[in-house]
């Protein structure tokens, strides 16, 4: 009988360090992503921008990577090249997109931006400085994206047969710290330093350390590497265009990918408005708004790892996926209705959408390892965040035009960090009724899931771990 060679694999420690490190990079890519978010009124205010401004800004994350297919190409780039590279060059992007955004909004880009063609207009009149940050948001989307891929690669790489749901639950956790970081410490930094600019900065800051952390992932990745080399562990196969064509055959892959767009759309496009829908909806004060969206993804920080290890022992994923969505629906059907203003509905709802927030993503990323084989997951991965980002991408602009063209109640004067500045108000009821209704959707993709899963036995309601 052949014995079985330890790997470093096979060490908890090094396993949950490996985890550790590569999370930690997840949490700067996160922060970075949202670090803007609670800032809409003063970029509003300060830079003249428009709500379809800020929303034609927060769209630029998706703009290359779902027109230029850069998430397919990444998903290429990382089943050929590995982890390691696609994770060092990601950073890199990283780094190149948010050093633009951080230009565009520190007083660098000023005037307005229009794009006639043939005397058509073809853009309608908007800000230049959102301009510039969006392509510089599209640039960091590029990266934040490749490595959120390497990232699920790499954990799933290391806990394969182990604590897998877990696990990839714990690094979306991480992720949710920097999320909620990203919720309450910017407008602070902004009262501290007077400067608008300023989280996107420390933002950058940060995301230099991830990468000296996630070098040290990769020494410890390379000597997996070798490990798996001398005990005769086959290497992953190489990225061919035909797993394109094969993972597109799977029907249930099409499902998952289908509730991933609705249920996200429904998530992080509502984040990036969550700070203003706080101050305007529920007359909470501007210093303190952001601690009540924060709730969201500290809950999702919480509870991920709780349905992720619940999905590895017990299985019941599609069922998990199922009654996320349906938690999601009720959330902003509850909160389209303008006399449920108080506080404490508030903060319920948010906690609410927290635990939505946790079930789906822990069934779901779990989900696809188990009916994509591992050689393939790289471009799997890839064709969901591509199909996510036309979501991450759309959304935030519908809003933002919805809430120009639609939502308009008036303006206010108010101090904003010791200026007099006009305040535009909206009444947030169609976008909420427009995030229930992809929810809604999104529960009839999660039973076409469970039923599929059930004909073809792929084992989302069984656990992960072997016994
Ligand atoms: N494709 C990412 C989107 C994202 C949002 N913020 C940073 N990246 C994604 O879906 N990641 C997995 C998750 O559940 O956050």
């Amino acid at each position: 009988m052949n014995e079985i060679k330890a790997t470093l694999r096979d060490s908890k420690t090094a396993r949950w360090m490996v985890l550790i490190l590569v999370s930690f990079t997840m949490m700067c890519a996160y922060y970075l992503t949202d670090a803007m978010a609670p800032l809409q009124e003063r970029l509003q205010a300060n830079l003249s921008w428009s709500a379809s401004d800020y929303g034609f800004f927060t769209s630029g994350y998706g703009w290359f990577n779902v027109f230029l297919l850069m998430l397919v190409f990444s998903g290429m780039i990382l089943d050929k090249m590995g982890v390691r590279f696609t994770g060092i060059l990601s950073i890199g992007i990283m780094l190149i997109g948010a050093a633009i955004k951080y230009w565009a909004i520190s007083g660098h880009v000023q005037g307005m931006f229009e794009l006639n063609i043939l005397g058509w207009q073809a853009i309608s009149s908007s800000a230049k400085s959102s301009v510039v940050a969006g392509f510089g948001f599209a640039i960091f989307g590029v990266g934040c994206e490749m490595f959120g891929i390497a990232a699920n690669k790499a954990v799933v790489r290391w806990f394969r047969g182990k604590e897998m749901a877990l696990a990839i639950g714990l690094n979306t956790s991480t992720g949710r710290i920097g999320t909620a970081l990203a919720m309450f410490t910017p407008i602070p930094l902004v009262r501290m330093t007077g400067d608008i600019s300023a989280p996107v900065l420390l933002a950058l800051v940060l995301l230099c350390i991830g990468m000296l952390v996630f070098i040290l992932f990769t020494v410890m990745d390379r000597k997996l590497d070798k490990e798996d080399a001398d005990a005769g562990v086959a290497a992953d196969e190489e990225f061919k265009f035909a797993d394109i064509l094969e993972i597109g055959k799977n029907r249930a892959f099409w499902y998952i990918t289908t509730l991933c767009v609705l249920f996200y759309s429904a998530v992080f496009p509502f984040i990036k408005y969550a700070v203003n829908l706080m101050v305007q909806k529920f007359d909470i004060s501007d210093s303190f708004a952001g601690y009540i969206p924060a709730l969201l993804p500290f809950g999702a920080l919480l509870l991920t790892p709780v349905f992720g290890n619940l999905f590895d022992k017990k299985g019941k994923g599609a069922t998990i996926m199922i009654i996320g969505s349906i938690l999601l629906v009720c959330v902003h059907l509850l909160f389209s209705i303008p006399s449920l203003n108080s506080f404490p509905i508030a903060i319920g709802l948010v906690i609410l959408l927290g635990i939505a927030f946790s079930m789906v993503p822990a069934a779901m990323w779990p989900s696809i390892a188990k009916i994509i084989p591992h050689s393939k997951l790289g471009t799997a991965y890839a064709m969901t965040f591509w199909v996510q980002n036309w979501g991450l991408m759309g959304v935030p602009l519908l809003i933002g035009v919805v809430l120009d063209k639609y939502c308009i109640t008036g303006t206010i004067t108010k101090l904003v960090d010791g200026k007099e500045q006009v305040i535009t108000q909206y009444n947030y009821m169609i976008p909420m009724l427009i995030f229930a209704f992809f929810g809604f959707l999104a529960i009839g993709f999660a039973l076409l899931l469970k039923a599929e899963d059930r004909k073809k036995g792929y084992g989302l309601e069984r656990p992960n771990i072997k016994e």
